[in-house]
């Protein structure tokens, strides 16, 4: 019976976070997941029907220990599912039963209403009015360009579209249209099941999967194309890669990425190297954001220069879903405006509230108490990075973002951040939308959660999951540029007047302008000194850095070897230069090719013992690297000197992963010990401390042993 139980509360729960985490990160479950997720997905999948069972046979007023996702669960199984109800006699199943009649019939009813003779013919009709969202992909242009892959590569041949649902008409995938986003640069659209997982462009690093949402930060960041940036919360590296993207081949600007968690900046600097961007970030891995000083003199070439900030902090992630899941549609939900029907219908009324449909949701959600503390806490830490964010001597803008839905980690956290004193006196303020390069979006902040304040709510994006062409998501853009700020029409969510006002008095009491301390942080710099406007950015001209084998010396141009396609027996350039057929180096612009699928070449050179030995040797000092930060957190916890409030985020609190990372080392230190390493061992590294600067090194000659200071 705990299998029905189970799934009406993972059903429930579909719409945040996708049916998928909330199996799979319900401890509590006793279910087998996979039955439990099948069945979730299959009832959902139907729903529209089911849900029209419910209303007509009134089953819910007659039963009233039935929830309405537990009566979509039993009727599933009851109506359509091969097996019936999985169950011997129960409450539950009887509830079911003793209203077989009226629900049979009016299970037939909408059946031939439908058009649907038999119930076969009935499931794979629904099978093909499924929700989707399409494939989205972003040109990376590191390593491509829009008009070479578009109008002279490999999309050249598809069809456009102009709307989203084109490209997936009642169900059927269309594989060779393609939609360009007018919102975000350089992102296209395809079919969701458009076979581009394996696609040498994808190999190559030249296109990179990424939910349109996720791209709107970094877009919305705009960065001149020197600029100096930072990307507070780097890994797994999809806004870092975006960001390098944004910024060119022909960047003299950096991008300082943090990742807190050593294990994860692994992940990012594989991302950075794939997307080729390695030249342009900087990886700070296992530090924390928070710690960061760029009033530090030793940041002389570095942060104190950061203009802009991306900040991307962990959050509830309840709004993210999966291409393939279900969203749960309650009865008597307002259909929101745009949206598409399970029906295939498509709605234009004027619901045109921004989010109500995921703000009753998340209220609903928030009573329940289930994630009310972890919210709470989340959304602390994410004030505290925007605050350290606004204290960066030369930030100008930054971006804070999430893919949650709740309105305490999105639209709150911006008040409570415009609300503290150095928002005050730094002069932040969210961007009014007619500066906004998503000024046409549609989908706003939420005016309740704003406290009335139209122009910040109107400043905040919202992507609702599904209905918004992929995951929820949150943005809002902060900006300190006195010129921008003096084009705003209104005044802006915070009384800049009684701060000017409290300003005064402390500056009367002090002696002095009353912001010595800031302004000595500042290093001087004012908001005048800052540009009016961003740098514009020159449309790239270097060739396409793709190399089919090892690459020559400074021509960036490698030969094809064996071309596939008619497409890709032409030479071409990027950025429209005349093609240099007589040159010793061609590239392929199709990509058709990864750097591995070498066909016709020399045979791989065979490895000599020696270098065996160095690989080896490398593989053994990565996971010794891995398990390094892990030994020092155990130190710090031995120590008593972690601050458990500041370091809980989604991962869970820290004696969780502290449990966890002992597991891990235990099990790590029997297999190295077995394989005799010889680079250093773990009684060695037992209370050592490593400089973080030798990450890429990894060189453990400058291991420091005992408790040397951080
Ligand atoms: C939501 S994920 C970022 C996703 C990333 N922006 C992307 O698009 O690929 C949040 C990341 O921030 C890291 N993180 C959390 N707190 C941090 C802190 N104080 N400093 C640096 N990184 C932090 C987490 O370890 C996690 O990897």
């Amino acid at each position: 019976m705990s299998l029905y139980l189970e799934s009406s509360r993972i059903i429930a729960r579909a719409n945040f976070g996708g049916l998928r985490a909330a199996v799979y990160s319900d401890r509590s479950i006793k279910s087998k997941p996979e039955q439990l997720y099948a069945l979730c997905v299959e009832t959902l999948k139907h729903q529209e029907i089911l849900n029209e069972v419910i209303e007509k046979s009134q089953i819910l007023k007659v039963e009233k220990k039935l929830t309405h996702p537990l009566a979509l669960v039993l009727l599933h199984d009851f109506l359509i599912s091969k097996n019936g109800i999985a169950t011997s006699n129960g409450p539950l199943k009887s509830s079911i039963l003793r209203n077989r009649a009226r629900l049979s019939a009016e299970f037939t009813r909408a059946r031939l209403k439908r058009g649907y003779a038999t119930k076969a013919a009935l499931l794979r009709g629904s099978r093909s009015k499924t929700p989707r969202f399409p494939r989205w992909v972003r040109i990376n242009n590191l390593r491509a360009n829009y008009d070479l892959l578009m109008n002279k590569g490999v999309f050249s041949e598809f069809t456009p579209v102009d709307n989203l649902e084109d490209l997936y008409p009642n169900g059927g995938d269309l594989p060779n249209k393609v939609y360009v986003d007018p919102y975000v640069s350089d992102l296209l659209a395809f079919a969701p099941a458009a076979p581009l997982m394996k696609h040498p462009l994808k190999k190559t690093g030249a296109i990179v999967f990424q939910d349109r949402a996720s791209c709107v930060p970094a877009q919305l960041l705009d960065p001149p194309r020197d600029a100096y940036v930072v990307d507070a919360t780097a890994a797994p590296g999809n806004k870092t890669t975006h960001l390098a993207s944004l910024l060119g081949p022909d960047s003299r600007g950096k991008i300082f990425a943090f990742e807190r968690d050593y294990r994860r900046a692994f992940t990012l600097k594989e991302t950075v190297e794939a997307a080729g961007a390695q030249d342009l970030v900087e990886i700070r891995p296992a530090q924390d954001f928070l710690r960061s000083a760029p009033w530090n003199p030793d940041e002389e070439n570095g942060l104190n220069k950061v203009t802009h900030i991306l900040l991307d902090p962990s959050c509830t992630g309840s709004g993210i879903v999966e291409r393939d899941e279900y969203k749960f549609v309650p009865p008597g939900e307002p259909r929101e405006r745009g949206s598409k029907g399970l029906d295939g219908s498509f709605y234009k009324g004027l619901n045109t509230l921004p989010s109500a449909v995921e703000y009753d949701d998340s209220r609903v959600w928030r009573q329940r108490g289930t994630v009310e503390d972890r919210t709470f806490s989340l959304a602390d830490f994410q004030v505290r990075m925007i605050e350290h964010a606004m204290r960066f001597p030369s930030a100008t803008r930054i971006t804070y973002s999430t893919c949650s839905i709740h309105a305490q980690e999105n639209e709150r956290v911006v008040m409570a951040a415009l609300n503290t004193s150095v928002a005050r006196r730094r002069g932040w303020v969210t961007e009014p939308r007619h500066l906004n390069k998503m000024r046409d979006w549609f989908r706003r902040g939420i005016l309740e959660e704003c406290e009335g304040n139209e122009q910040v709510a109107d400043s905040c994006i919202r992507f609702n999951p599904w209905v918004d062409g992929g995951i929820g998501f949150f943005v809002a853009v902060f900006i300190r540029n006195e010129q921008e700020r003096a084009r705003l029409p209104n005044a802006p969510a915070i009384k800049w007047g009684l701060a000017e006002k409290a300003r005064q008095k402390r500056a009367a009491i002090v002696g002095g302008s009353g912001e010595e301390v800031e302004e000595e942080e500042w290093k001087g710099i004012s908001d005048s000194d800052l540009p009016a406007e961003p740098c514009p950015r020159k449309p790239s001209m270097a060739p396409i850095r793709y190399y089919t084998s090892a690459p020559p010396a400074d021509t960036g141009v490698v030969e094809a070897p064996s071309p596939v396609s008619q497409l890709s027996r032409k030479i071409l350039t990027a950025g429209g230069i005349e093609p240099d057929t007589g040159s010793k180096f061609s590239y392929d612009p199709n990509f058709s090719k990864g750097p591995k699928i070498i066909r016709g070449g020399p045979k791989p050179k065979k490895l000599t013992g020696r270098e065996k030995q160095r690989l080896k040797q490398q593989a053994r000092e990565k996971e010794l690297a891995l398990i390094r930060p892990i030994k020092m957190r155990q130190r710090t916890v031995r120590l008593g000197t972690a601050e458990e409030d500041e370091e809980e985020d989604i991962y869970g609190s820290w004696a969780e992963v502290f449990k966890d990372d002992l597991e891990y080392v235990s099990k790590k230190a029997k297999s190295i010990k077995k394989r005799n390493a010889s680079v250093g061992n773990l009684d060695r590294l037992k209370d050592a401390t490593m400089p973080l600067e030798d990450f890429d090194k990894r060189d453990f000659s400058r291991l420091r042993l005992g408790h040397g200071g951080d």
